[in-house]
């Protein structure tokens, strides 16, 4: 792949028919060779980003008590605050700290019969004092998801598949989720992980970054490109589930983020589109299915089909303090998940 990542306009999508197939042409091979483009045309305002981040800035400004007021290691539910250093990706700690929100819902405890991932629906945790932030965000919430609805059900279409497939996976409980994260400069050690390198679990992330940079996308041959930011432009990824979908077609792409340097502060804010729990990817057709070259499993980080299982999995690793105070018992029963 070049260093360039393409850009896409969404809005090309309903400016007529040559547009449109344009549109899903590019739409198509950025899906396909490299899992991340840059989206603009997709009616986000910027008074809208305006106020998200400085809903964000202001919750990263209060005293850090405050901020650990609503740890999340109060939440079986993984919900709230995260303090830097206290999250692991690779099996490595991360230099970040991070504010996790999902869908504002009532706990979930999983009956004895039910499956563990169930804890992951809940309540969000919110800071005293920043009513705005809790607005703010879920008004986010709301309107990324009908971009991202949209966005998939063109990307769908543009593989020549059923543009409607996965909307039954989606439907009454999507299990969607927003992290605000500040990158505070580098690690005393001088390690470099902001974030290591990792896919995400789920359809189609959908990030905003600020101007300093440090995301970076992994080629085919194994090097980091730097995504380097596009003022007005989301940048988009497809998670694990989408490569499933399509029995690796479309691709999961592999990336992280390098800490910036000194002292200098990096925010970001991905938003992660994501089915309901219980929804089980069932493959879907498509004319160049036949072209698919099949998912590689990682025993590692094995693939399921049930969304709710590589999930919770991927919770349970990468905040082990979480895990240790509330989830001892799906530690125990090993792949608790499966
Ligand atoms: O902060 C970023 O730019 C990317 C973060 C990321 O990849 C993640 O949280 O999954
Ligand atoms: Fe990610």
């Amino acid at each position: 792949m070049t260093n360039e990542l393409p850009v896409l306009d969404l809005s090309a999508a309903h400016a007529g028919p040559k547009a449109r197939a344009r549109f899903h042409e590019a739409l198509h091979t950025a899906a396909r060779d490299v899992g991340f483009f840059h989206l603009t045309g997709h009616g986000i305002t910027p008074a809208e980003t305006a106020e998200l981040t400085s809903a964000m800035r202001a919750f990263f400004a209060l005293p850090e008590a405050d901020r650990l007021a609503i740890s999340n290691l109060n939440s079986p539910h993984f919900r709230g605050y995260t303090r830097i250093g206290d999250e692991r990706t690779g099996g490595s700690q991360d230099w970040r700290d991070q504010l996790d929100i999902g869908a504002e819902r009532p706990a979930h405890v999983p009956a004895p019969d039910e499956p563990g991932y169930w804890w992951l629906e809940g309540p969000n945790q919110w800071p005293a004092g920043l009513p705005e932030l809790r607005t703010t965000a879920l008004h986010w919430i709301d309107r990324l998801s009908e971009v991202a609805g949209r966005l998939l059900h063109e990307l769908l279409a543009a593989i020549g598949a059923p543009e409607d497939f996965y909307d039954e996976a989606f439907a009454d409980r999507p299990h969607l989720h927003l992290k605000l994260v500040r990158y505070p400069g580098s690690a005393p050690d001088g390690a470099g992980q902001g974030v290591g390198a990792h896919k995400d679990y789920g359809f189609l992330t959908l990030l905003l970054q600020d101007e300093v940079g440090g995301l970076q996308v992994e080629s085919p041959d194994g090097t980091f490109i730097d995504v380097p930011p596009l003022p007005g432009a989301f940048v988009i990824n497809l998670g694990e589930l989408l490569e499933v979908a399509t029995n690796g077609y479309l691709k999961a792409t592999n990336h992280r983020v390098v800490s910036p340097p000194g002292t200098r502060e990096r925010y970001s804010v991905p938003f992660f589109y994501n089915p309901r729990l219980d929804a089980r990817i069932e493959p879907v057709s498509f004319p160049y299915a036949h072209r698919a070259p099949g998912v590689t499993q990682d025993a590692a980080n094995p693939l399921f089909a049930e969304y709710g299982r590589n999930e919770i999995k991927g919770w349970l690793r990468a905040h082990p303090g979480v895990a240790r105070r509330h989830h001892a018992a799906l530690l125990e029963e090993g792949a608790p998940v499966a």
